[in-house]
């Protein structure tokens, strides 16, 4: 799913008021008849008093059409008009009359109390705010923030005081509990600083026009079963284990073996036809009694430190390289010697990258089209710090395409860039996630994607999807809070059997 900026939003609205055609106010109708809909099936039961907050354009608009709706449908609604600038869109002039009852907020002493627990609906700003919100109205936005412990709220498109596609920095922002959002995700949705703001995103379709959507070029995108859909490959009916190729899995050291034995399990349930732990002595019997399918070639030492020989670049489709490697001179040596000998696209994962980070003639070595996977802290250290998350994400890009790398950078939405430019998010995953061993599982995923003929591109975008859906899948049987990263291995065949049937 493409990621439009403000103005590709403004253009696609002007596209299909022209294109379909329809009527600029019915458009909005349609837009708030998804919000309302949306409502009426999550409160519909027992439904709680909705205060719905408008501002003076076409999000407001929402707003009010939204009031009208819910009170035809029986809900008890009160809705007023936050006047933060002297002139209201056309579409929202005209709905005024149409909810009477609207009352009025000039300052912020005109702020109601609001007694009895229940929704509040924020349709102040939506896609058109384009600079920080100030004075009275930055007020009004703190006095709903303040009711967030006792009210649900709902924020109509974008949570008031976000921009689609720009950083807020710590300007005055709704912290909504869901945002219903029209057809796409905004960029801004994406970035860890905005998590708790945005809160659950829920697309609502309000069928923009959908010659639009295919023409405009886009650089952001966030994958969804349509684009999994098209990367999946089924298995060849006449294959053997070398059709899915040989992969190299370089892991693991005294006191980290845990690491290796995550990657090469989910390197061989990735698909991978057949998989060599490269590990230190030390992990020998643990290798081969956890995971057997593995073949295993030891180290003397407890960490790595092998010269690979020249033979390694024949012999594996890929390798996988990171996970508890440590960061030893001697391993540091050897990863130079592998990038120095290996030709095809690989995996570099963890103490690979911190190895990296302190030897930077080292990047220019990785095989182009090589997927590097960094935390947010790794990837400081690989590439600098940056101002603002927004200004991250453009680092992120441009490191893909000077290097001609994959880069996956860790999060709530993984960021994933492309060596032409695209950066695509994934929005699978859960915080249950968020603990030891897990981006060892990916590396391993990734590593088997890539060994069984999945391109780099595929390989990546398929790969983090499977990983978070596989720790959806789990979180909902054994709970967020119990989730280990081997639950994520456990999980992926029911993660790709959705992938297949979806
Ligand atoms: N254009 C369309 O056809 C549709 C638009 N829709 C809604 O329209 C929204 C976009 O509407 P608009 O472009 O009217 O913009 P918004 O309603 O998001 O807000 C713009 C209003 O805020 C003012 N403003 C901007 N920044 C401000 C600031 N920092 N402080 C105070 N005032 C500020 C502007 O002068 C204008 O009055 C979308 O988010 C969506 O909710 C939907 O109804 C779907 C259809
Ligand atoms: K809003």
């Amino acid at each position: 799913m493409k990621i439009l900026s403000a103005q590709q939003i403004r253009a696609a609205d002007a596209y299909t008021i022209e294109h379909e055609p329809i009527r600029s106010v019915l458009l909005m109708e349609r837009a708030a008849a998804e919000c309302a809909g949306w409502m009426v099936h999550t409160f519909g039961e027992n439904p709680p008093p909705f205060y719905i907050f408008c501002g003076m354009g076409n999000n407001g608009g929402d707003g009010l059409v939204i009031a009208r709706l819910l009170k035809e449908h029986g809900f008890s609604v009160q809705a007023w008009l936050v006047h933060h600038s002297d002139k209201a869109s056309e579409d929202n002039l005209a709905n005024q009359p149409h909810y009477p009852e609207l009352q009025h907020i000039h300052s912020l002493t005109d702020f109601p109390s609001i007694d009895a627990e229940g929704v509040v609906v924020d349709a102040i700003f939506g896609t058109g705010l384009s600079r920080p919100v100030e004075g009275w109205t930055a007020g009004i936005i703190h006095k709903i923030n303040d009711q967030r412990g006792r009210h649900t709220i709902v924020s109509i498109d974008m949570p008031s005081g976000l921009m689609a596609d720009k950083p807020a920095g710590h300007a005055p922002c709704i912290h909504a509990r869901y945002t219903l959002s029209f057809q796409f995700y905004k960029l801004a949705f994406m970035l860890p600083e905005n998590a708790d703001r945005a809160g659950q995103v829920v697309i609502l379709e309000i069928g923009l026009h959908p010659d639009y959507i295919t023409q405009v070029q886009t650089r952001f995108h966030v994958v969804d079963k349509h684009i999994v859909r098209t990367i999946y490959q089924p298995r060849d009916p006449f294959a053997h284990k070398g059709t899915y190729g040989h992969s190299l899995i370089i892991a693991g050291s005294y006191g980290k073996m845990g690491a290796a034995v995550l990657s090469a399990r989910a390197c061989l349930r990735a698909g991978a036809g057949l998989v060599t732990a490269h590990i230190p002595r030390c992990g020998y019997e643990i290798m081969q009694t956890a995971v057997p399918e593995a073949m295993c070639e030891t180290e003397d030492t407890q960490h790595i430190n092998t010269h690979f020989h020249e033979t390694v670049k024949d012999s594996y489709a890929t390798i996988g390289i990171g996970p508890g490697i440590g960061t030893e001179a001697a391993t540091a040596k050897a990863l130079e010697k592998l990038l120095s000998q290996y030709e095809k696209p690989m995996v570099l994962d963890a103490d690979a990258l911190n190895i990296i980070s302190t030897y930077p003639f080292l990047l220019h070595k990785i095989p182009h089209s090589s997927i590097l996977t960094p935390h947010p802290k790794e990837f400081e250290r690989l590439f600098g710090a940056t101002e603002d998350q927004f200004e991250r994400l453009e680092l992120l890009s441009s490191k893909a395409r000077e290097l001609q790398l994959y880069i996956l950078l860790k999060g709530r939405y993984s960021a994933m860039a492309c060596p032409d430019g695209a950066v695509y998010f994934n929005p699978t995953g859960n915080p249950g996630m968020a603990s030891a061993g897990s981006g060892d599982v990916l590396t391993g995923i990734l590593t088997g994607l890539l060994c069984q003929g999945y391109t780099p591109k595929a390989a990546l975008l398929l790969g983090a999807w499977l990983h978070g859906l596989a720790g959806d899948l789990a979180a909902d049987d054994i709970s967020e809070e119990s989730l280990i990263a081997e639950d994520i291995i456990n999980y992926l065949g029911q993660a790709w059997l959705n992938v297949r049937n979806t």
